[in-house]
């Protein structure tokens, strides 16, 4: 299946469990892909036929920072839900990465994969 994705989209959000994180913005990165046929966009060059990766990355970043919520998890279900919502696809992985979490860690994160039931 042909995918359009999205790779290390930044945002700036109030996220996490603990009190300190309440007060001020971490950086998460979100890696996304979404199953996609992009025959009829290939064959018509035209982007209303097609998932546009710049509206999905925009209401990504809207949801996050509209909506604080304190887990990786509960955030990603979400996105997971929006995403099959609002946009022409059945599937949809998404990975988020908190690299400030773990100073011992390069990052650390949660990855789910969802489908339209
Ligand atoms: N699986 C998860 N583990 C942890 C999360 C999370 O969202 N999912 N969050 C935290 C804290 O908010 C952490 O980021 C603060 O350092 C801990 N573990």
């Amino acid at each position: 299946m042909d995918k359009v994705y999205i790779s290390q989209l930044k945002v700036d959000t109030i996220i996490g469990v603990y009190d300190f994180e309440k007060e001020c913005k971490q950086s998460l990165y979100f890696d996304i892909e979404m199953d996609c046929d992009i025959a009829a966009a290939a064959a018509s060059d035209d982007l209303s036929q097609t998932i546009d990766y710049a509206e999905v990355s925009r209401r990504v970043t809207e949801h996050c920072i509209a909506k604080p919520v304190e887990l990786l998890e509960t955030l990603l279900e979400q996105l997971a839900a929006l995403i099959l919502a609002e946009f022409a696809t059945n599937k949809v992985s998404i990975k988020v990465s908190k690299p400030a979490a773990v100073p011992q860690a390069q990052t650390v994160g949660v990855m789910i994969t969802r489908s339209k039931h």
